[in-house]
């Protein structure tokens, strides 16, 4: 957009994902548009920074925006540029994303456009999509017992729940299953993965949480309900992309105040440790410190040096 800076010379904490229905997050105020090229490529959109009023100070807090798809949701589920995405984020500073998400209900009680905060997931993807930063001669692991990040997720209910009755339903908890796409579910696999205990269905969650995790940075997804995808295996009712549409655009205001919500709170000055995640801070260190400096993989090296500036020196 012509006259918007494209450098922002402060550091940025709190990123939002858009998933389907949400290209941009409008009623903020539009301060820089950053096209960040990382070791893994230029991310799937422009990075928008928008200026948030803080509840508590007044003062802007900016606020990361990047779009999942593409800025015209041209990338499919497995093209999408994870790596550079989390990675050109964590970059500009943030440490705490906040990720929608479009997803098909598992379960009678989901309606379309409930609202759920998953707690678990379950790996459905096919290892189609890169996965990690450590590989290539650089070895990391680290802990995914909770996808999610606890604390945050305390933070991201307490505001669906003051929504609440304004015509939002929230589910607070859930297991949301990510499977490979672009071809929705066949009724066996629905029906296995209800069987499973999940409570909802997507094709974004995975890698983005996992490697939002190697990036020490607080993840918490929200979802919302567009379809009970095909387990129901009654006539006109299978999911579509019409249908997931549609239910997307006719709930996106409440989509965009429990965001909104959530950016109000989140700019607290008594959030301040939990957005900067320090609880994470510094973990990678040593769990991505494996392996010793002469056995390393030059060109990993490199990346991450970029990634993690001063851990791996
Ligand atoms: C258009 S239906 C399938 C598509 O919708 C979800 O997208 P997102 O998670 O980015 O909101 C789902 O994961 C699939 O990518
Ligand atoms: N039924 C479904 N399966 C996978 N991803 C989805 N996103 C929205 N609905 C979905």
């Amino acid at each position: 957009m012509a006259g918007v800076p494209t450098t922002y010379d402060a550091p940025v904490h709190i990123a939002v994902i858009g998933g389907t229905g949400i290209q941009s997050l409008p009623g903020f105020s539009l301060a820089a548009t950053l096209n960040i090229d990382t070791p893994w490529g230029a991310p799937s959109s422009p990075i928008s920074i928008l200026h948030h009023p803080s509840p508590t100070t007044g003062k802007p807090t900016p606020i990361a925006f990047l779009s999942r798809h593409g800025l015209h949701h041209e990338l499919a589920p497995h093209e999408v540029k994870n790596q550079a995405n989390i990675a050109a984020l964590r970059h500009i500073g943030v440490r705490t994303i906040i990720a929608f998400s479009a997803v098909g209900s598992l379960q009678e009680e989901i309606k379309p456009r409930d609202f759920v905060i998953p707690d678990q997931i379950i790996d459905r993807t096919k290892g189609i999509r890169p996965f990690t930063y450590f590989e290539g001669g650089m070895v990391g692991h680290v802990g995914f017992g909770d996808p999610f990040d606890v604390a945050l997720a305390a933070i991201v209910r307490q505001c669906g729940r003051a929504l609440e009755g304004e015509g939002v339903r929230l589910h607070d908890t859930g297991t949301l299953i990510c499977m490979e796409g672009p071809q929705f579910s066949t009724r066996a696999e629905s029906q296995l993965y209800r069987a499973w205990g999940g409570s909802v269905i997507n094709m974004s969650a995975l890698p983005e949480a996992k490697l939002a995790r190697e990036a020490e940075m607080a993840y918490q997804m929200i979802c919302m309900a567009t379809d009970y995808d095909c387990w129901r295996g009654e006539v006109g009712e299978d999911v579509n992309v019409e249908m997931v549409m549609g239910h997307m655009k006719a709930n996106a205001e409440n989509a965009k105040r429990f965001v909104g919500a959530v950016l109000d709170e989140l700019s607290k000055e008594e959030h301040g440790d939990q957005v900067l995640a320090r609880h994470l801070a510094g973990q990678m260190k040593f769990a991505g410190g494996m392996t010793h400096k002469e056995g390393r993989g030059k060109e990993v090296e490199g990346k991450l040096k970029w990634l993690y500036p001063g851990y791996f020196d």
